[in-house]
């Protein structure tokens, strides 16, 4: 399947000399490039009570179906199809992986966040995650404490899994956890959501410890290379996307216990050396059951055992660099009362 690419992904994939880096669309709309993968879309008059709100896609370069939702999305505020009514910033996050088709360049870039790319200076994806955080902030700034701060960073994962589409939710030290935006994700079609337990050098975790953001990383079906994907099968998550942005999303009632499973981050795989091996097939999925006792992974003397048959395994992957989180074992979990 084949689609053609509006001319922000155009500009994107191969950026070139713009007349101008402001202008104005259908209803108003004003939109700025703030870097040849960085466009900031302001309604003419936003609302008092407007939500800023950012979206995040090609983190990983090899992630192509959430870009063209994206671009699709702002392909049609620019054609005044679809009617912006908050401040949007959409940032491309790995332009040249993009272009590669490969899921980073140098270094995971989704591990660089919150000044984890300090210590990667001259990398690459070090250089982008600074960049990427310093948009971030610009544009947060701007929202008073009367404006929402909302941040869906857009992702497909390498394997098949259990729950097609899946969110993951920032480990939120003191606040609690949103029962409206997990009514959100379900009306995006999301079939399961991991709460995670610990700080990370995610993007949804900086924007959501440093900007109080609500903010999560949506997994949503399986990474194919741009014109493979079917967008029929992210027709959820395009259709709630643009209710957000155009102001008609039906009120929703807030997530009850039970509507779909959470899940908690019980730990991760850390992949210490290169002597770490994974003993689970390629073809097992995330979130699949790890049975009692089962033997996940070995690593020199460290052995990665699953215990009490409630276990399950998520993004498992020993091609990671040394160091990196190779998997993570989640166990059931409810909501903080
Ligand atoms: O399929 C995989 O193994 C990885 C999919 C992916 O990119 N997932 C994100 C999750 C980020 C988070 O924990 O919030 C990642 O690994 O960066
Ligand atoms: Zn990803």
């Amino acid at each position: 399947m084949t689609t053609s690419h509006s001319r922000f992904l155009q500009h994107v994939l191969q950026p070139a000399a713009l007349a101008e880096t402001s202008w104005t669309l259908a209803h108003g709309v004003t939109a700025c490039w703030h870097d040849d993968s960085a466009v900031e879309l302001r309604p003419a008059t936003p609302a008092a009570n407007c939500s800023y709100i950012l979206l995040s896609c090609g983190i990983h370069g090899n992630e192509t179906a959430p870009v063209e939702v994206v671009d699709g999305i702002l392909s049609d505020i620019a054609s005044g199809r679809l009617h912006l009514h908050h401040p949007l910033l959409v940032l491309f996050g790995n332009p040249q992986a993009m272009r590669c088709g490969e899921r980073y360049l140098d270094y995971d870039l989704n591990r660089l966040f919150n000044g984890a790319h300090q210590p990667h200076a001259g990398l690459y994806e070090a250089e982008r995650a600074a960049l990427l955080e310093q948009h971030a902030s610009r544009f947060f700034a701007q929202a008073g404490p009367e404006h929402g701060k909302l941040h869906y960073d857009l992702h497909t994962a390498i394997r098949g899994s259990v729950y097609e589409k899946f969110a993951i939710y920032p480990f939120l030290h003191q606040r609690p956890h949103q029962r409206s935006q997990l009514a959100w994700l379900k009306h995006c079609g999301i079939e399961a959501v991991l709460l995670h337990s610990k700080p990370a050098n995610t993007f949804s975790y900086y924007t959501s410890q440093q900007h109080q953001a609500a903010a999560f990383t949506l997994e949503l079906g399986k990474a194919r290379p741009f014109g493979e994907n079917d967008l029929s099968r992210f027709a959820g998550i395009d259709q709630a996307l643009r209710q957000l942005l155009d102001n008609s999303t039906p009120t929703l009632p807030d997530y009850r216990d039970g509507d779909y499973p959470l899940f908690r981050a019980k730990y991760d795989l850390i992949k210490h050396s290169e002597a770490f091996r994974l003993h689970l097939a390629a073809s097992v999925e995330n979130f699949t059951v790890l049975p009692d006792g089962m033997l996940i992974a070995d690593d020199g003397a460290e052995r990665y055992v699953a215990s009490g048959g409630e276990e399950r395994i998520l993004f498992p992957n020993p091609g990671v660099k040394p160091g990196l989180r190779a998997g993570i074992v989640v166990e059931p979990a409810m909501l903080d009362a």
